[in-house]
Parts: C-alpha cells; sequence; structure tokens
C-alpha cells in the first residue's frame, strides 16, 4: 500500500448521512473517500425526488431533487475523493490496524478509520416479470417518478397497490390525462385516506389484475398498449397508455456487514448497535444514518447530520488522540475563511452586475 492509498477516514454510502460525514471530515481536515454504489450521490432520497420535504431544520419545503443538489454540493465543499458504482463488499483489518475495504469490482481501499453509512442497504426497484421488458426502460417503462412534468396531458398506468404506488396515483390525477392503477390483489395495500382519495378520483383502478404483455408501437421503440389480465375472470384487456410506472417495491442488499471480518454488534439482524455518539462496538469504526441505533436515534435526514458530525468526531480523535473532540463551528472556522471573503464579495456586489 503506497502512502497516498491511505485515507484517514472512508465512508460506506452516499446518501444524506454520508455526504454530511464527508463534508464533515473535511471541516476537521482529514482525508476523505467516498464509496457509493449507485451511479450518483443522495442516496434513498432518490425514491422521493419530487415529493416536498418539510422536516429539515432551515429548510422552507423542498423537493427531494433540491435537497439532493444541495447535499452533494455541500458534500463534495473540500474535494473529497469520490468512487461511484462501487459497492463495498466487506471489511477486514491488517496486522498494521489499518481497514480494508473490499469491492465488489476487486478493487481494495485502505482507510485508518470508516463511517458506515449504507442506510438500509442497497435498494434496487423490483423490475417487471416480462421478458424483454428492459428495452422500453429508456422510453416510457418507468420504475420512479423523478418529475411530474413527464406524466402531463398523458394516460398513466401505474403497477402496484402500496402507499408509494396509490401516493403516484393521487399525485398524478390531476396532471396526466387520465391514471390507471393496476394491482394483482384483491383490495388495495396502501394507507385507509390515500386509497379513499383515490377510489374518489377520476383514477380508474384494477384489481386481481396484473400487466402481462407490454406491447410496442410501430417503432418498436416504446410501449403503446399493455395487455391486463384479470387472474380472477381471467379475463384479458388492452389499453392504450402513454406512459407506464412500475412500483412493485425494492430489493435490498444488506450483505455488507455480514460479509464482513470485524466484531461489530448487531442489532435486529441489521444494524449497527452503536452508541448515541455514533461508534460501533469497534474502535475505528463509526456509524451514520439509518444504519445506526441506539436509544434515543432520530430516523430522520435530520438525524443523519447529527450522527455525521458525531461519527468523524469520534474518527478524528481515534486518529488523533489530543485533538478537540468537536469541530469549531462553522462561523468561526479559519478553513472557511477564503471562501468566505470571496462569498462576500459575491454579495456585496451590486445588484444586476455579473
Ligand atoms: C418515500 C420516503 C419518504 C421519506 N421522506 C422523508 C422526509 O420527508 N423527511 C425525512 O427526514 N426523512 C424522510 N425519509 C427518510 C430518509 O430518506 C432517510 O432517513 C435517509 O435517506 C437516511 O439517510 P442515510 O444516508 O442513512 O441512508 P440512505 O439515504 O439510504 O443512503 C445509503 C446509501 O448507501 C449506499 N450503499 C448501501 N450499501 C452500500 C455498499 N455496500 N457499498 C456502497 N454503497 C452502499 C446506498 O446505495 C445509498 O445510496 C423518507 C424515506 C422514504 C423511503
Amino acid at each position: 500500500m503506497e502512502q497516498q492509498d491511505l485515507f484517514d477516514v472512508t465512508v460506506i454510502g452516499g446518501g444524506p448521512a454520508g455526504l454530511y460525514s464527508t463534508f464533515y471530515s473535511g471541516l476537521r481536515e482529514m482525508k476523505v473517500k467516498l464509496i457509493e454504489y449507485q451511479p450518483r450521490l443522495g442516496g434513498k432520497i432518490h425514491v422521493y425526488p419530487e415529493k416536498m420535504i418539510w422536516d429539515v431544520g432551515g429548510l422552507t419545503p423542498t423537493t427531494g431533487e433540491k435537497l439532493i443538489e444541495q447535499l452533494v454540493e455541500q458534500g463534495l465543499t473540500f474535494n473529497p475523493t469520490v468512487v461511484l458504482n462501487e459497492k463495498v463488499e466487506s471489511i477486514t483489518r491488517n496486522e498494521e490496524g489499518i481497514f480494508v475495504l473490499h469491492t465488489a469490482s476487486g478493487q481494495v481501499h485502505f482507510s485508518k478509520t470508516i463511517i458506515v453509512a449504507v442506510g438500509g442497504g442497497i435498494l434496487n426497484p423490483q423490475k417487471l416479470e416480462i421478458d424483454g421488458a428492459e428495452r422500453f426502460e429508456v422510453s416510457n417503462l418507468n420504475y420512479t417518478v423523478k418529475s411530474f412534468n413527464r406524466f402531463k396531458d398523458k394516460t398513466v398506468i401505474i403497477s402496484g397497490g402500496g402507499n408509494s404506488a396509490i401516493d403516484w396515483a393521487n399525485e398524478l390525477e390531476p396532471i396526466a390525462k387520465k391514471v390507471y392503477l393496476t394491482y394483482r390483489k384483491d383490495s388495495l395495500a396502501g394507507h385507509e385516506s390515500q386509497s379513499r382519495q383515490l377510489m374518489e378520483s377520476s383514477a380508474v383502478c384494477f384489481l386481481n389484475t396484473t400487466i402481462t404483455k407490454l406491447i410496442a408501437c410501430d417503432d418498436h421503440e416504446s410501449i403503446e398498449h399493455v395487455e391486463l389480465t384479470n387472474h380472477a375472470t381471467g379475463e384479458v384487456s388492452y389499453l392504450p397508455i402513454d406512459e407506464v410506472i412500475i412500483n412493485h417495491g425494492y430489493e435490498r442488499d444488506t450483505s455488507l456487514l455480514r460479509n464482513s471480518k470485524v466484531d461489530i454488534a448487531i442489532a435486529d439482524n441489521y444494524y449497527i448497535e452503536g452508541t448515541p455518539a455514533s461508534e460501533s462496538s469497534m474502535e475505528g469504526i463509526y456509524a451514520a444514518g439509518d444504519i445506526l441505533k441506539h436509544e434515543g436515534k432520530l430516523n430522520l435526514i435530520a438525524g443523519t447530520f447529527q450522527d455525521a458530525a458525531n461519527a468523524v468526531n469520534k474518527a478524528k480523535q481515534y486518529i488523533q488522540p489530543d485533538a478537540h473532540g468537536v469541530g469549531m463551528v462553522s462561523s468561526h472556522n479559519e478553513i472557511f475563511k477564503k471562501r468566505n471573503r470571496e462569498l462576500i464579495k459575491e454579495m456585496m456586489k451590486p445588484a444586476g452586475v455579473l
């Protein structure tokens, strides 16, 4: 291992907890690397980019997408090393006490400390089980609602009957030309009030019914009709549509800690049994966000920030025992001096001057 390959902190997971841990590690002048499985940072918020988030302190209602943008910008403040599309499969520790992170592509990463910020694990949407369906993912087969605008004045069919599917149907009903919802069971599985709202709207629900075929338009590039089969009656029907949205839940990969040869206490078969100061049962490994469990844990985005700052402060003291237990507040922190001068200069510019 070359010296330049050794990091002070390696953060696993690029959701809110991982991004804030990365920012705060920079604030505490540590060399930090962030590793994320997905091709993009932002974590679980990508499941609800169009939703309004009201409960992050200091932020007036902000869409998930906007919050991701701001979290990422903040997370990258100190130019951390960021590795995307990389799954950390296991953690070991070598004879010198350095942690070694082994990834799915066969890479190894070396770090003095680790912050585990993997949330509920790696989430991938359950795909529609129809051969060849994936070719429509570039056109009109959707697994998430990234932008309501995409569905404006369109005929949309949503497959699924849980909270998210019903929620999307309710949100799209006033925007789309027509919303259909199809669900394999005989009653919807969402909250009663949401289901009632849907039933009282112009949306049409097909129960006991699944999409059994996707029929392409002449150029074979997009879906023009869906074949629906009612499993109670055996009836088959064809519906012309503009967009198909699948919400069949998520597959979850939670194997990281099980595969790792480090002795960390686990709660409920998955979570890191930690302390309110974000320590795991192993020195040098800390946790932040939804993966961390302790008395008083707040499973909100707001809670991830406290976990992250605590985890970073503990990592700092582990590497440098005489370091302060907490970082200097940002408003008095020398590390921002130069940037503050630039920002103030920017603010002092008269309006209209570019
Ligand atoms: C529909 C919905 C709505 C919500 N609304 C709100 C709300 O309004 N307000 C609020 O405060 N909270 C809300 N939440 C909860 C909030 O999204 C989570 O609490 C928050 O995202 C947790 O952040 P995290 O960083 O701990 O985990 P995540 O956001 O889950 O991020 C974990 C990241 O780790 C990555 N990862 C996992 N395993 C590995 C691995 N082995 N290697 C590399 N990378 C890995 C994942 O790909 C993911 O990007 C909502 C959640 C959902 C599902």
